[in-house]
């Protein structure tokens, strides 16, 4: 990663994780470029990292090893045809966004490229996120280090044997972070309904959030194990848990992420022509 040069192109949120982390590693900012048409967004990122920022997609990738596609999946298509003829030198493509497939990029990119396509999630903020990585055919064993060190500045990269999977992860980790927000909303408010003020309720389900998150990490045995050491025969544990489970707490949470999934898939189907 040293040596090498990456051009974001969209300087959003993602990419402003990204860069954030590669800067944290060392990586030095006349390294990193980025383009974006958002004057706001090209002055906020040139002012936090001192990267070179461009509105122009096509300078920015000059001279580029790496190519991040960091934009909407509505607008890849359009951002890609562009892209193709300024192409020169075959850098390695890595796309983060969601529901693109690898054939639709080298569809509208013009040739077989080497593409990594990647799902992150938005604790990469932290550099607490995880993604999942797929390599098509073109990248090389150099190319594929690169992107996992791309990632690994944010967080956790798992590479996928196959790309399919990449709905799986999106439904897992890429959308996961608003489950557990959704949860910590609901106890929140469960907790204030039972006469707790509300800050307290918040702080209460919070660090259980982050210390049951920690304990499962650490922990060398699996969470149904810790989940079994809370629970006390007839206690308040148990009366919560069969609770969730008569309610039909697992088979919610599989139809959920089988419904994120699926959608994951209607995307690349609706995006990718
Ligand atoms: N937010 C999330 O939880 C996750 C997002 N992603 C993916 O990351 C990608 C970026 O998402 P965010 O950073 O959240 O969005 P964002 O809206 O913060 O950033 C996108 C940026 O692209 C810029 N842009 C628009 N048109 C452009 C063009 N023609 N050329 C260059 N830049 C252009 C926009 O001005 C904006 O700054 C998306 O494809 C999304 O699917 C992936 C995993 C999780
Ligand atoms: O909700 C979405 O479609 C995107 C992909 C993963 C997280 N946010």
């Amino acid at each position: 990663m040293s040596h090498s040069r990456i051009a974001f192109i969209g300087a959003g949120n993602m990419a402003a994780s990204l860069i954030g982390g590669l800067r944290a590693q060392g990586l030095p900012a006349d390294a990193i470029r980025a383009s974006d048409p958002g004057a706001e967004q090209r002055a906020r990122i040139a002012a936090e990292h001192g990267i070179q920022v461009f509105e122009s997609n096509a300078e920015a990738i000059q001279g580029a090893d790496v190519v991040v596609l960091a934009v909407k999946p509505q607008v890849m298509k359009t951002v890609c045809q562009a892209l193709a003829p300024n192409l020169s030198g075959n850098p390695l493509i890595v796309s983060i966004a969601a529901g693109i497939t690898c054939a639709s990029l080298e569809n509208w990119l013009g040739a077989p490229r080497p593409i990594v396509r990647c799902m992150p999630n938005t604790p990469a903020l932290l550099r607490e996120g995880v993604s999942g990585l797929y390599a098509n055919g073109e990248v090389s064993a150099a190319q594929k280090t690169l992107a996992e060190q791309l990632l690994s500045a944010v967080g956790l990269a798992l590479w996928l044997e196959e790309e399919a999977l990449i709905d799986a992860v999106t439904a897992v980790s890429g959308s996961g972070p608003a489950y557990f927000f959704l949860l910590i909303e609901a106890m929140t408010a469960a907790g204030e309904k039972l006469g707790l003020p509300r800050d307290t309720a918040a702080r209460l389900t919070l660090q259980t959030a982050l210390g049951a998150a920690r304990m499962a990490v650490a922990s060398d045995v699996d969470a149904a194990e810790l989940r079994r050491r809370v629970t006390s025969p007839a206690g308040t544990t148990e009366a919560a848990i069969k609770t969730f489970q008569a309610g039909g707490f697992e088979a919610l949470v599989q139809q959920a992420l089988d419904a994120a999934a699926k959608r994951s898939a209607e995307l690349a189907e609706q995006l990718g022509q």
